[in-house]
Parts: structure tokens; C-alpha cells; sequence
């Protein structure tokens, strides 16, 4: 995924300028929620709620089909956004907590989550990706990275009640960070004149990706179906795992312990049957025929584990694409 326009928009003292430049012709902004022309707006005004754009749930269910092998953040990524977006007077930001291990699926969900939201997706003017390692990567600035985390989430939020919020690499953060967020995801009504309610914020993590496969893995061993895990098997695991997790970015964290995460969502390790299914949408992706012995190939190139059972792969589906690039 590719990073957001962090450094550009703080340059900008972190609030964008459609605020405070409206006029009789659209603002970028409109332009990209499908508005084609406008009356003469309030100056002083951020944009109307009502330009944000809507849900289109049946779109969203049928770009979560292009996920494979994760039924469970299917249904809770899909349950949640849906009810959130139709929820004219939500009380919190919606807050979602991916964690799973590499190549999954977390980043590609984001994506399609973005999409839905946002016609232009991660290259929308109202989505944000930070990426611990390139956005925050000294211990030594937490205090800088938190007021600047601030300053942006407050301008971009000013600008559009809907902004999405996406933060990849939580494992990766130092802890703390990530606190600075706190005050937003709080039940609050406004801070400062601004209602952080109709935004979202997605963190991605590899955290807890450990305790996922050790849930999947007992559910295969003992013979039962990969589909019958549920969100209770893993979703208490996962918050009190990651909050105890000095290496998840949430350790400790208030956003756990105030519940201010709506849902923790489960990414299981991918089997060789779903590489095998990444392997063909990439090739009908590239305009190839299937050929069903290259997918065999590709999937038989990456490799499994735990050791004596092969189960899952090591990367998901991570390397797939490049992998293709050798047939
Ligand atoms: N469950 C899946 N269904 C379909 N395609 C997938 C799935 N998981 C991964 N892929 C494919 O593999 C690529 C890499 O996956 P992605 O970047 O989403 O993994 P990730 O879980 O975010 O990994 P990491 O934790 O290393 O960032 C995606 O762009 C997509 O093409």
C-alpha cells in the first residue's frame, strides 16, 4: 500500500484548504463525492454531511468477495460498516482492529473498504495511511509524532466528517504513539467545534497473528471446519493479547482499556486452497486464461508451516504476484 499525503497536508499547518476556500464551483472535495455543481456555500462552513458519500452495502459485499478464506472479517468488516454508515447519529468513530499474519489479506480489505467509502480511494483526499516505520519511526520524537497526529486528524476531519483514518504497521509503533488518537475515538459530542463521530480509524497489525493460527490450527487438528471458528473463539484473545503485547502498538493502551475499539478482527493464516485462489485472480487480474498447472506451481513454490503438517503459508498470499511473474 502506498503512504498517504502526510508531510504534504501538515505543510499546510494540517488543515486542508477546502474549509476555508468554497465557492459557487465545487471544491475537489465535492467533485470527488460526484457533486457537479453548487450553490453558494457558507464560507465558514465545513462541508455538508449530507455531500459525504453513501455506503453502497451491496457494493461492499461483492468486493469482499475477492477476499478468500477469511469468513470472519468478511462478515464483522461488512456487519460494522454497514450499520455504522446507516446510523445517521453515531455516538464514537467506528475504530476496527485488523490482526493477522503477513499477506492475509489487511491491507487489501483496506483498500476495499476505501474504495467503498471513498470513490477514490487511498487516493482520496479523505483517506490517510500512516506507516509506523515511514511516518513515525524515532522513539525519541513520540511527543512530536503525537501533536502532529493531532493537528492532522483535527484539520482533515474539519474538512470532511468522513475522513478514514488507516494506520499500518501497529506492531511496529512505539508505544504511546498511538494514544495521542484517544480523544478522538471517545464518545465525545465535539472537541474544539469539531464532531469526530462520522470518521473511522482502521489500524493494521501482525500482532496477535500468533494467537490466530494457534486457534486455527486446534480447530484443524481437531478435525472441525475452518468456517465454524467464530469471532468469540478469538476477538477476547486478540484485545487482552495485544494490550499485554509490548511489540503491538497497543500495549497498555487506553484504547483498549476504555473500549474504544468497536472490533477486533481476525485475519487466519491462509491455506494452500486460497493461495491457489489469489494465484488465479491475479492471473484473470492480468488478463491471463487460468492455467491450472501454473497455479499448482506458484502455490506449490511457496512455502508452509508448522513443519510436519503444512498447513498454512508462510507469507499468505504476499509473494504470489511476483511468484506469477517467473510463468
Ligand atoms: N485473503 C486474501 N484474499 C485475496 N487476496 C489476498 C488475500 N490476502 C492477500 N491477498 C493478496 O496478497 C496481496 C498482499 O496482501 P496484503 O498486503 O493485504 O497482506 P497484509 O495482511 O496486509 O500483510 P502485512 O501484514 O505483511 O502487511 C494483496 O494485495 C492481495 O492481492
Amino acid at each position: 500500500m502506498q503512504p498517504g499525503r502526510w508531510g504534504a497536508g501538515l505543510a499546510r499547518g494540517g488543515v486542508p484548504s477546502q474549509r476555508t476556500s468554497p465557492g459557487p464551483q465545487p471544491t475537489r472535495a465535492q467533485a470527488e463525492m460526484g457533486v457537479t455543481s453548487v450553490g453558494s456555500a457558507d464560507e465558514a462552513s465545513p462541508l455538508p454531511l449530507a455531500l459525504c458519500h453513501p455506503l453502497n452495502a451491496t457494493a461492499l459485499q461483492r468486493d469482499l468477495e475477492k477476499l478468500f478464506g477469511q469468513h470472519l472479517a468478511t462478515e464483522v468488516i461488512l456487519k460494522a460498516l454497514t450499520g455504522f454508515k446507516s446510523n445517521r447519529n453515531p455516538k464514537k468513530p467506528l475504530t476496527l482492529s485488523l490482526h493477522g499474519w503477513a499477506g492475509t489479506g489487511k491491507n487489501f480489505v483496506s483498500q476495499i473498504l476505501a474504495e467503498n467509502l471513498h470513490p477514490r480511494g487511498l487516493k482520496s483526499n479523505f483517506v490517510h495511511l500512516f506507516v509506523s516505520t515511514l511516518h513515525f519511526p524515532h522513539e525519541h520524537k513520540t511527543k512530536l509524532y503525537q501533536d502532529q497526529l493531532q493537528k492532522w486528524i483535527h484539520g482533515n476531519v474539519s474538512a470532511c466528517a468522513s475522513s478514514v483514518f488507516i494506520f499500518d504497521e501497529m506492531d511496529k509503533l512505539h508505544p504511546g504513539v498511538i494514544d495521542a488518537v484517544k480523544p478522538f475515538l471517545d464518545y465525545y459530542e465535539q472537541i474544539d467545534g469539531v464532531s469526530y463521530r462520522k470518521a473511522i480509524f482502521i489500524f493494521l497489525s501482525n500482532a496477535g497473528g500468533d494467537l490466530i493460527t494457534k486457534t486455527a490450527l486446534d480447530f484443524w487438528r481437531a478435525g472441525r471446519k475452518r468456517e465454524d471458528i467464530q469471532l468469540k473463539d478469538l476477538e477476547a484473545v486478540l484485545s487482552v493479547g495485544v494490550f499485554n503485547n509490548k511489540h503491538s502498538g497497543l500495549w497498555r493502551s487506553g484504547l483498549i482499556d476504555r473500549n474504544l475499539i468497536d472490533y477486533f478482527v481476525p485475519f487466519l493464516p491462509l491455506e494452500y486452497k486460497h493461495v491457489k485462489m489469489c494465484v488465479r485472480a491475479e492471473m484473470r487480474a492480468r488478463g491471463y486464461v487460468v492455467d491450472e498447472d501454473v497455479v499448482s506451481r506458484v502455490a506449490e513454490e511457496m512455502t508452509y508451516f508448522p513443519k510436519e503438517e503444512r498447513v498454512y503459508s508462510d507469507k499468505g498470499c504476499k509473494t504470489v504476484q511476483a511468484r506469477l511473474d517467473f510463468y
